[in-house]
């Protein structure tokens, strides 16, 4: 008869789980409303405060509504928002950018926003997308948890299979609160991140990229 080795992983809130698939679902079911507003009350009396007094009463139901813009991208997918191609572009096959796009995202660390920019630009390879759907795809990664640099990947990953285009760019400039309200406080630093592929590997795109980005205002 085989043997079946049942190994247990203890998971951070306390439970334990025999598989680490079974480990994965069920860090992906959502809890219920009530149990994420009874979150927020926990939260509230660990900052010292009493969730039962007036002003707060309603404060977890709306930190909850909050977390649904906030975080709303964890029920996006960048390749529907790229779906759309417009073949007839007359032969257009320069760089197609658009930049200072303005994010607001929550770091993977503290969950604390950090907000900025964002420039993303194209060789198209035929076809073109709507450029609000570049800006679309900036906001499908923007509204979930993570750190710059992945956003920046992200960003720039999901245009590239989904266009397959000549070349993506993409540069991020954000400030990180959790830099500015707390622990080093240094407001005003900002953090720059950027992602190149196919002809923007070659310097000379690359600086045209920034001088399109910097010196075209
Ligand atoms: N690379 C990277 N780091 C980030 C990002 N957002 C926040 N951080 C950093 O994540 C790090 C977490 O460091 P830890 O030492 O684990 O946490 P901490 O004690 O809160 O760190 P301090 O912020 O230095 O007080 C900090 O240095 C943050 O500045 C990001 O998008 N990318
Ligand atoms: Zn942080």
């Amino acid at each position: 008869m085989d043997t079946v080795v049942k190994t247990s992983t203890r998971l951070p809130d306390g439970t334990s789980v025999s598989t680490p698939a079974e480990a994965s679902i069920k860090h992906t079911i959502r809890p219920t409303r009530e149990e994420a507003e009874a979150a927020v009350r926990t939260l509230l009396r660990w900052a010292g405060e009493n969730p039962g007094r007036e002003g707060l009463v309603d404060t977890p139901k709306r930190v909850v509504k909050a977390y649904e813009e906030f975080f709303q991208g964890y029920n996006q997918d960048a390749e529907d928002v790229l779906e759309r191609v417009f073949e007839e572009v007359d032969g257009y096959d320069d760089m197609v950018l658009v930049k200072d796009i303005p994010f607001a995202s929550h770091c993977e660390h503290h969950m604390v926003p950090f907000v900025g920019t964002a420039h993303v630009a194209y060789y198209p390879n035929g076809g073109v997308v709507g450029l609000s759907k570049l800006a679309r795809v900036v906001d499908v990664f923007a509204r979930r948890l993570q750190t710059q640099e992945t956003m920046t990947a992200q960003i720039a990953d999901a245009i590239e299979q989904s266009l397959k285009p000549f070349g993506v760019a993409v540069l991020v400039e954000a400030e990180h609160m959790c830099m500015s309200m707390r622990g080093v406080l240094k407001q005003g630093s900002s953090t720059v991140t950027s992602r190149f592929s196919g002809r923007f590997r070659d310097p000379a795109e690359q600086a045209r990229f920034f001088t399109m980005v910097r010196g075209l205002r």
